[in-house]
């Protein structure tokens, strides 16, 4: 595939913060993008006054120009897309493509939520959520069939899928803002009360207060920072609907689509990869997700997550690293940009040592958003230490 318009390189991340909360009673959401949006700023060395594009999803009050004046930002750019758990990957290549067209050359790129002690619905936007409010939070029930036909089709097991939480508290341990931070084994997964057969407890991520932010700038402004070298050598999203009723095939995401297409924009394959941030909203997204990027075969994912292979140190492809949405952080439901955040620390080389993986020079960030399998969006980016 010819890319006339690559972002290839052309854009790096300077700057990231991840907010150490996971329980702000007495902060709002506002506060919230503000303390995130000033750590990426200190993180790149840079000032607020250099930024001129702003990008945020749908989790500020009163949506992004309420924000930029907020913020005192005075930006020549602005994205508020919103794709759910996906939207900040999305961001990423959108500041990537922006930045690329000259339309800014500092984007900032906030989040904040307190689905744990405020009001953020851990629910999808879309036109059913009113229907669904009134029975609380539906997502889990999505994610549960998925799981269940994954189980039907392919002959998955709840242990294998217990694995990804597994290896998730294995990361968390060493991560002293995590929200969990016990080691927990299989059996704790699959005797865990159930939500959503066959999804336990154990198997959804949790539900916590916080925010994260980034700053993307042009090569040259990135080089004459102090941080290391990080770049977006590859994008990818996509979309996937039921099309008209005629597409209920649940074992799937659009990662089939946006994975391939970041993959041959960066020239790399899933091989290449050193550590995978996978989005982690529950056990079984990140099973399909990794089938979908080529990790594995389709079906194959519960052969592939089992004993170990997503520990650092222990298996083959290191996976969310700071103990992910399953055990850390999911400020929210667009946990992409912690996963972007974790993905340029190994890149730096700034994970916990205990799990940094050694000679990481290539990551893949990817997530989903809306309700996987259904209707959702996926994005997926590759990021390079030069
Ligand atoms: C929509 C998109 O675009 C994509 C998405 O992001 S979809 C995902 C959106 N997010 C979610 O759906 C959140 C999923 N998680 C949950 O809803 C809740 O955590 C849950 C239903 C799994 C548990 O809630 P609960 O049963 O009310 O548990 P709660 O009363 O809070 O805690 C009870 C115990 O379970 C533990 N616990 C709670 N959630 C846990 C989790 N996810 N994993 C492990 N342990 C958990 C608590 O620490 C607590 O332990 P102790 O008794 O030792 O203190």
């Amino acid at each position: 595939m010819e890319h006339e318009l690559t972002i290839k390189g052309r854009a790096y991340v300077a700057g990231i913060y991840e907010h150490p909360t996971r329980h702000a009673p007495d902060k709002s959401i506002a506060q919230l993008h503000a303390e995130v949006a000033r750590g990426a700023i200190e993180d790149a060395g840079l000032s607020k006054n250099d930024v001129d594009g702003y990008f945020l999803s749908g989790d500020a009050p009163g949506g992004t120009w309420p924000m930029v004046d907020y913020l005192g930002l005075k930006v020549r750019h602005i994205d508020s897309t919103d794709t759910g758990g996906s939207s900040y990957i999305i961001q990423l290549g959108h500041a990537a493509e922006a930045i690329a067209a000259g339309k800014c050359s500092v984007a900032l790129i906030t989040l904040a939520g307190k689905p744990r002690t405020g009001h953020s619905p851990v629910r999808s936007p879309g036109a059913e959520a009113d229907f669904e409010a009134a029975y609380g939070a539906t997502t889990h029930n999505a994610y549960g069939m998925c799981a269940m036909r994954h189980m039907h089709d392919y002959g998955t097991t709840a242990e294998q899928l217990a694995w990804i939480k597994v290896a998730a508290s294995h990361h968390a341990q060493y991560n002293p803002h995590a929200l969990l931070k016990d080691v927990v084994t299989v059996e704790d997964v699959v005797n865990s009360p159930m939500i959503s057969d066959p999804l336990h407890r154990l198997d959804c991520c949790v539900v916590t207060d916080g925010g994260g932010a980034l700053i993307v700038t042009s090569p040259e402004i990135a080089r004459s920072l102090k941080n290391p070298l990080v770049r977006l050598i590859g994008h990818g999203e996509a979309l996937k609907g039921p099309n008209g009723g005629k597409d209920f095939d649940l074992t799937y995401s659009a990662g089939v689509w946006s994975g391939p297409r970041a993959f041959e924009e960066a020239g790399v394959t899933p091989k290449d990869i050193k550590y995978a941030s996978i989005y982690d909203s529950f056990t079984i997204t990140v099973l399909m997700q990794l089938e979908d990027l080529g990790f594995c075969a389709k079906g194959q994912g519960g052969r592939f997550v089992a004993d170990g292979n997503l520990i650092s140190g222990v298996g083959k492809l290191p996976f969310n690293t700071d103990g992910g949405g399953l055990c850390s952080n999911h400020p929210v439901n667009r946990g992409g940009m912690t996963k972007i955040i974790e993905a340029v620390r190994q890149l730096r080389g700034e994970a916990h040592p205990k799990v940094q993986v050694k000679n990481c020079d290539l990551a893949i960030a990817h997530g989903t958003g809306g309700l996987l399998g259904v209707r959702h969006a996926a994005s997926t980016a590759i990021l390079e230490r030069v």
